[in-house]
């Protein structure tokens, strides 16, 4: 499966493409649109703040790219900010950013007594899963984030299938992960998760 890690400027590259390879992808790190718009996969990873990264994104024409993939049901992978970009806004040290807007909610801080939280936790995953299919309970994930989003906020019902949230709790419990279809984010960092993250990328290749 051919792999596209989105190069917008943010870090945390090399580590994303070296895990997607140790899960058997063909990784490309670019920001080639082209390249972007027509990879088996997207992933959109993010470190640092969330107008940074938003500001990074936009000069790749990265939010219309994901637009455009997951208009035609090509799946997308946020990790970390490339997930919380990926809300309606975000609100850090004051500063409001508008994100991709793929989600309603608002990426805020955390309500804990110690902030970053970093370090492995546990999450809690829905039934029908596809990222965490095979992992228990006791499973753990690496975090390293101040922000998150801690409501949920996409109202769905009728014929539009609920999107899967995963949730974890640091001081407040806040979004993990989410499947939406195509679209599937992750605020922890599969590829800094082990055998964990491993078989959590897996997952993700074997739904594209
Ligand atoms: N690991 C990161 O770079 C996360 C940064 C993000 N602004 C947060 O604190 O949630």
């Amino acid at each position: 499966m051919r792999v596209v890690v989105l190069d917008y400027g943010s870090g945390n590259l090399r580590s994303v493409e070296r895990a997607l390879q140790r899960v058997g992808a063909d990784v490309e790190v670019t920001a080639d649109r082209h390249a972007a718009l027509n990879a088996d996969g997207l992933v959109v990873p993010g470190v640092g703040a969330f107008a940074a990264c938003m500001k990074g994104l936009k000069s790749v024409h990265g939010h219309r790219t994901v637009g455009t993939r997951l208009a035609g049901g090509r799946p997308v992978l946020g990790i970390c900010v490339g997930m919380q970009i990926l809300f309606e806004r975000g609100i850090e040290h004051g500063e409001e950013t508008e994100g991709c807007n793929e989600w309603p909610g608002t990426v805020e801080r955390l309500e804990a007594d110690v902030v970053p939280h970093m370090g492995w936790n546990t999450v809690r995953a829905p039934e029908g899963t596809t990222l965490f299919d095979g992992m228990d309970e006791d499973t753990r994930f690496y975090f390293v984030h101040s922000y998150g989003v801690r409501k949920w906020e996409l109202e769905s019902g009728g014929t539009i299938a609920a999107p899967l949230v995963t949730w974890a709790n640091h001081g407040c419990d806040f979004v993990a992960a989410v499947e939406n279809g195509a679209l599937s984010a992750t605020q922890f960092h599969p590829e800094k998760s082990g055998d964990a993250g491993a078989h959590l990328l897996k997952n993700w290749l074997k739904s594209l």
